[in-house]
């Protein structure tokens, strides 16, 4: 099998999330949609499911925190870098950061929360990033549409660690 070729992935389709600290831009309910709408752009294009947790045991733990924050990565205030996660793993493995200093939008001002966390998620998932411009895993952030936001190439990505989508 291919799994050495595979990087680091969940080794399992189950996958839980839960939020901690929200950041005061935009309502809760609009975060936590905008954190299901992305985990679902992940979902459509491979064979994982991601359930709400209310648990600190959650696999990914989503959180706005700003500066230092008790990792070895610091934010730095507004612009510069937006958020960060870690690849999948036990502890922090598959936790994601955002920059509370950052304008959080779920439109076209400031940084779009969706896009960001569509990225990141993809971090948390184990994929690196794209040099094609197209790909939500491109280095630096760009306003992009929000229909069909996952390139052609991230689908592939997503499924060359976890295979396919099976056919419901
Ligand atoms: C792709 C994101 C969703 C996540 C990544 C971070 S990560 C770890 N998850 N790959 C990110 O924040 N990239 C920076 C990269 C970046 C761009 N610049 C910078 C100036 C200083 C520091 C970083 C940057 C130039 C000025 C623009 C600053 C605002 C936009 N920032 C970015 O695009
Ligand atoms: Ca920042
Ligand atoms: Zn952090
Ligand atoms: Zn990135």
């Amino acid at each position: 099998d291919y799994s050495h070729r595979r990087g680091n992935r969940w080794k399992k389709n189950i996958i839980t999330y839960s939020v901690g600290r929200y950041t005061s831009d935009l309502p809760v309910n609009t975060v936590d949609d905008l954190f299901a709408l992305a985990l679902d752009a992940w979902a459509k294009a491979s064979p994982l499911t991601f359930q709400r947790s209310y648990s600190h045991q959650a696999d990914i733990m989503v959180e706005f925190v700003g500066n230092e924050h008790g990792d070895s990565f610091p934010f730095d205030g507004p612009d510069g870098t937006l958020a960060h996660a870690f690849g999948p793993g036990e502890g922090i493995g598959g936790d994601v950061h955002f920059d509370e200093a950052e304008a959080w939008t779920a439109g076209f001002k400031g940084f779009n929360l969706y896009v960001v966390a569509a990225h990141e998620f993809g971090h948390a998932l184990g994929l690196k990033h794209s040099q094609n411009p197209d790909s939500v895993m491109y280095p630096t952030y760009k306003n992009r549409k929000t229909q069909n936001l996952l390139s052609s190439e991230d689908i592939m990505n997503i499924n060359t660690l976890y295979g396919p989508r099976d056919k419901r």
